[in-house]
């Protein structure tokens, strides 16, 4: 008999460290493996809280990385001085260490607003090597992964697994400021794609996202379904 496809595989560990050091030698073996096979290879992480001690673990990783690339999942539409910058957040808990050699491609350009700034953050990212060895998603309690926000406008064109666009400009009451994301299809296309979340609400956002249902609900589901099962490495 056919097992039924279950949308996620759970690593559960006992905390932000053992979730930090199991994520960290999983990037950073993506990363070895396309390296070795291109060249060169790229990362996009995600910013808000949960990636503190992930970041400080893999700033060590021994990788080369004066080969790797780094960019975000998505961004704040916020200048690097602002502490709701996903690119000041790399910058000092990431990119330091043997780290500090990765080249860094942020999203944020610096125009007035995120659809201002789409045609030049989707050219400096057109150039990355395609498609990313790994891709780190988070998830906020309302479902969201990336800026894939409930209520957005663009919601439905970013999380088209059909759009040729690279990045959607975002705004959504939940979302603070407005952003700027990739779209899903570059997203779930990575080598390594994982999903890190932590603590019992998150889980059981998961859970209830696994349990089927709408997509513009919880947009988390443009992932489960684009990409099953899709890894995700939790601690409570
Ligand atoms: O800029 C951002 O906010 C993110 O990239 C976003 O998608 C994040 O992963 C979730 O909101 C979870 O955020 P926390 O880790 O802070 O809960």
């Amino acid at each position: 008999m056919t097992p039924p496809i279950t949308p996620i595989a759970l690593n559960a560990y006992d905390d932000s460290a053992g979730v930090a050091r199991a994520l960290a030698a999983h990037v950073a073996e993506a990363l070895r493996r396309r390296i070795a096979r291109d060249g060169t290879a790229s990362l996009a992480v995600s910013g808000g809280r949960t990636p503190l001690v992930f970041f400080e673990t893999l700033s060590g990783a021994p990788i080369d990385w004066s080969r790797v690339a780094v960019t975000l999942v998505d961004e704040r539409w916020v200048p690097e001085t602002s502490d709701r910058s996903n690119a000041a957040l790399v910058r000092h808990h990431l990119l330091k260490g043997p780290a500090a050699a990765a080249r860094f491609v942020p999203l944020y350009t610096g125009a007035a607003t995120p659809e201002d700034g789409l045609a030049e953050a989707a050219g400096r990212v057109a150039a990355l090597p395609s498609p990313f060895a790994a891709v780190v998603l988070g998830m906020g309690d309302d479902g969201h992964t990336a800026s894939f926000f409930p209520g957005a406008e663009t919601l439905a064109a970013a999380i088209d697994p059909a759009t040729p666009e690279i990045l959607a400009a975002v705004r959504a009451d939940a979302a603070g400021e407005p952003r700027i994301t990739f779209t899903l299809p570059r997203l779930v296309s990575a080598d390594t794609l994982v999903l890190h979340v932590e603590g019992m609400t998150k889980r059981a956002v998961l859970e209830r996202a696994c349990a089927g249902g709408p997509v513009e609900e919880l947009p988390i589901r443009s992932v489960l379904r684009a990409r099953a099962p899709l890894d995700v490495m939790w601690c409570p």
